[in-house]
């Protein structure tokens, strides 16, 4: 009945995960009493839990992320205090447990922190900069969503019933294979991913579709944005590679669960095969996290340098070509595996490549920023401490990218110091810049600017601090994934690194403070504009936040910078357009598919894991049914009539003029 599910699962003798997930368990509840109680379940579940619009969804993507972040981060202390303490010394964590934890670090902070936080981010933004009223499938991203919540939901089941993968966070064979992992933690890993990874693709395709097909009419494909170029770059990235990641990872569940022979070495298997289908999608996925973020920066330091984006027609062209190199340099994962001297060279050749479109993006930056004039708020600092740190990490990526160079510094710390560099320095700022750049648009209010920038000190301090001694360590030969070790050359630094991780803490609680202290004081920090930083693009044309139709009359769009355009006519004709007609406005029905969908997959995901396949067989015929009903259903739209469209609207419009006036008188 229960397949392999035993008490025996649950890690009565480890005081540390059961009582870390003990202690969530009891906030949850909490949170969860606090709901029931209060009587916010039926808004929760009408607004959120079933809301099919793409703000909302943008929304809890995002939250996703940053709640992620947290356990993440975590499992980052407890690597960072366990090697400052192990030197000639078991220290506190036993091998079996630090194995799962930097396994699940890196699992969920690649594909449950910076994925989520970057469509989040693009979910939210998107339909607005495009001036259109959502993408392209609504109750697809739903259901995206929370296929992406379950695989997250499971990954932190494994804390406490049974044990999560001891393979790194890509699991490579044999050591991934039953013969060497028999117990559950692989498994764990492949259901998550397998079932979020469905997600990932289906808001991949969404995504794409909406930038092809759903853009105000006069925006021409380079009036874009440049944030909607960078997505659209990244979810086609997407689209061509998380197939990938699906067949790799299926081949591995038949390796496992079936006995076949993939990438065994027995039976005509080949271990080097995974090697090149897993990086194959795992080089264009560190693009499709970077290239959002390479947007927003641009969004950003545009804004807040007060002019165009310098270089706009080359933004694009490097997008692309980073876009398609891309696919050309999945090799330099492995230069070591023995491919020869001749593939080496072509793959490190065609790496080093990549760093002249990128170097493009930067230098546009800086000459974007060169006679602009600069506002040193929160984005903004984010944005600049991007640029630094960025260039740094990319730079240590090119010399890994010599073959001979990586010989030598393969799966050291040099390489994990590398890859934190641009991940933490491009990634993350990234996701930072944009939540605040875009919170006051999601939300009506600003985030506080003091807390902001002292979280912002504190992670640009902290990352340097925690990270720098690792370039360090890896030049001296420490391996990465270690548990202990007895060279007393490397003991001081990784103290140092541990001094890091906990100034990075510091800036952690400055975000979580920020965001109590914001929502107090949001009568004082209240955009009643809906355009805080002055902007340029057609978000901020429309209120904060915006309603649920986001435009009451689509946008026309005349040149690139649409909103500053319409900015600029409305000071030249001392006014804004004319009372447009309504019209009523059909808006996609919220729908509870996502969320069904989402707990049977759960089922299905856990049952597979622990061999019960009744269970499995309830959950798929659930899931189908879902779909079924879903497309039998005959009310897809909610009509708003065109009363309520003008009203809004005709608020909006006084704010604006409102602000518009004050900016005159300031400027
Ligand atoms: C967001 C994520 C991200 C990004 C953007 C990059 C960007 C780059 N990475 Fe990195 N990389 C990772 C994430 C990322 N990487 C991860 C996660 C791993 C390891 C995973 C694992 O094994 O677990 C890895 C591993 C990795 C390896 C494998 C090493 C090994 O396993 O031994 C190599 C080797 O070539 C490499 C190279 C590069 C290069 C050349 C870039 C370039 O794109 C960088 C280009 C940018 C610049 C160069 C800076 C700006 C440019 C200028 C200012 C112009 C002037 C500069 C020059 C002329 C040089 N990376
Ligand atoms: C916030 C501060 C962070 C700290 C202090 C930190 C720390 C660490 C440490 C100590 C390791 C193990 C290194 C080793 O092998 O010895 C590690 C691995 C890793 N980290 Fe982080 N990390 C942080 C953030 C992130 C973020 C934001 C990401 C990605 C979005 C990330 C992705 C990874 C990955 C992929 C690994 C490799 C796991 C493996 O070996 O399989 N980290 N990190
Ligand atoms: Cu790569």
């Amino acid at each position: 009945m229960l397949g392999r599910l035993t008490l025996a699962a649950i890690p009565l003798d480890q005081p540390i995960p059961l009582i870390a997930a003990a202690l969530v368990g009891l906030v949850l509840l909490a949170v969860m009493a606090w709901i029931v109680f209060a009587g916010h379940l039926p808004y929760l579940w009408r607004e959120w839990i079933t809301s099919v619009d793409h703000k909302r969804v943008g929304i809890m993507y995002t939250l996703l992320a940053l709640v992620m972040l947290l356990r993440g981060f975590s499992d980052a202390i407890l690597m960072r205090s366990q090697q400052a303490l192990a030197y000639q010394a078991p220290g506190y964590l036993p091998p079996e447990h630090y194995d799962q934890i930097f396994s699940a670090h890196g699992t969920l902070m690649i594909f449950f922190v910076a994925m989520p936080f970057m469509i989040g981010l693009m979910n939210f933004v998107l339909p607005l900069q495009l001036g259109v009223r959502d993408v392209a499938f609504p109750t697809l991203n739903s259901v995206s969503f929370w296929l992406t919540a379950t695989g997250a939901l499971l990954v932190n089941i494994s804390l406490v019933v049974g044990e999560f993968a001891r393979t790194g966070w890509l699991p490579y064979p044999p050591l991934s294979e039953t013969a060497y992992s028999p117990g559950v933690g692989v498994d764990y890993y492949l259901w998550s991913l397998q079932i979020s990874g469905v997600g990932t693709l289906m808001s991949g395709i969404n995504l794409v579709t909406t930038i092809l097909k759903m853009r105000a009419p006069g925006m021409t494909y380079l009036r874009m944005p440049m944030f909607c170029w960078t997505a659209l770059a990244s979810n086609l990235l997407i689209v061509a590679a998380f197939p990938i990641l699906t067949a790799t990872l299926a081949m591995l569940i038949l390796d496992r669960y079936l006995g076949f022979h993939f990438f065994t070495n027995e039976a005509g298997g080949n271990v080097m095969m995974f090697n090149n289908l897993i990086w194959a999608w795992g080089h264009p996925e560190v693009y499709i996290l970077i290239l959002p973020a390479f947007g927003i920066f641009s969004e950003v330091i545009s804004t807040f340098s007060e002019k165009p984006l310098f270089g706009y027609r080359s933004m694009v062209m490097a997008t692309m070509a980073i876009c398609l190199l891309a696919f050309m340099v999945w090799l330099h994962h492995f230069f070591t595996m023995g491919a020869g001297g001749d593939v080496n060279a072509v793959f490190g050749v065609a790496t080093m490549i990549i760093a002249v479109p990128t170097g493009v993006k930067v230098f546009n930056w800086l000459f974007t920023m060169y006679g602009g004039r600069i506002r040193l708020d929160t984005p903004m600092l984010w944005a600049i401490g991007f640029v630094v740190t960025f260039t740094i990490g990319g730079m240590t990526g090119v010399m890994l990218a010599i073959p001979p160079a990586d010989f030598v510094l393969h799966n050291s710390l040099f390489l994990v110091a590398h890859f934190h560099n641009v991940i933490i320095g491009g990634v993350l700022f990234g996701g930072f810049a944009g939540y605040t750049f875009w919170f006051p648009k999601a939300f009506g209010f600003r985030l506080h600017e003091g807390w902001g920038k002292a979280a912002f000190w504190c992670w640009i301090v902290g990352f340097y601090v925690a990270f720098m001694p690792l370039y360090l360590l890896g030049l001296m030969g420490m391996t990465r994934r270690m548990q202990h070790y007895d060279d007393p050359t490397w003991h001081p630094w990784l103290i140092v690194a541990a001094v890091g991780a906990a100034i990075i803490l510091a800036g952690i609680i400055c975000q979580v403070v920020q965001l109590f202290v914001s929502i107090r004081q949001r009568a004082s920090l209240r955009d009643e504009t809906g355009d805080p930083w002055n902007g340029r693009s057609l978000e901020w044309s429309t209120a904060s936040p915006p309603p649920a139709f986001n435009f009451a009359v689509l946008p026309e769009v005349h040149g690139e910078e649409p909103y500053w355009g319409i900015k600029q006519r409305a000071h030249e004709q001392q006014h804004l357009d004319n009372t447009p007609d309504y019209e009523p406005i059909d808006m996609p029905r919220n729908s509870p598919t996502g969320f069904v969908c989402a707990f049977f997959a759960t089922l299905v995901g856990f049952a597979l894991i622990w061999y019960m396949w009744w269970l499995a067989i309830v959950g798929l015929l659930g899931a189908y049914a879902t779909f079924v009903v879903f497309a039998w259903r005959n009310r897809v739209e909610d009509v708003i009539p065109a009363e309520t469209v003008a009203r809004i609207d005709q608020a909006n419009r006084r704010a604006r003029a409102r602000a518009l006036e004050t900016l005159e008188v300031a400027s």
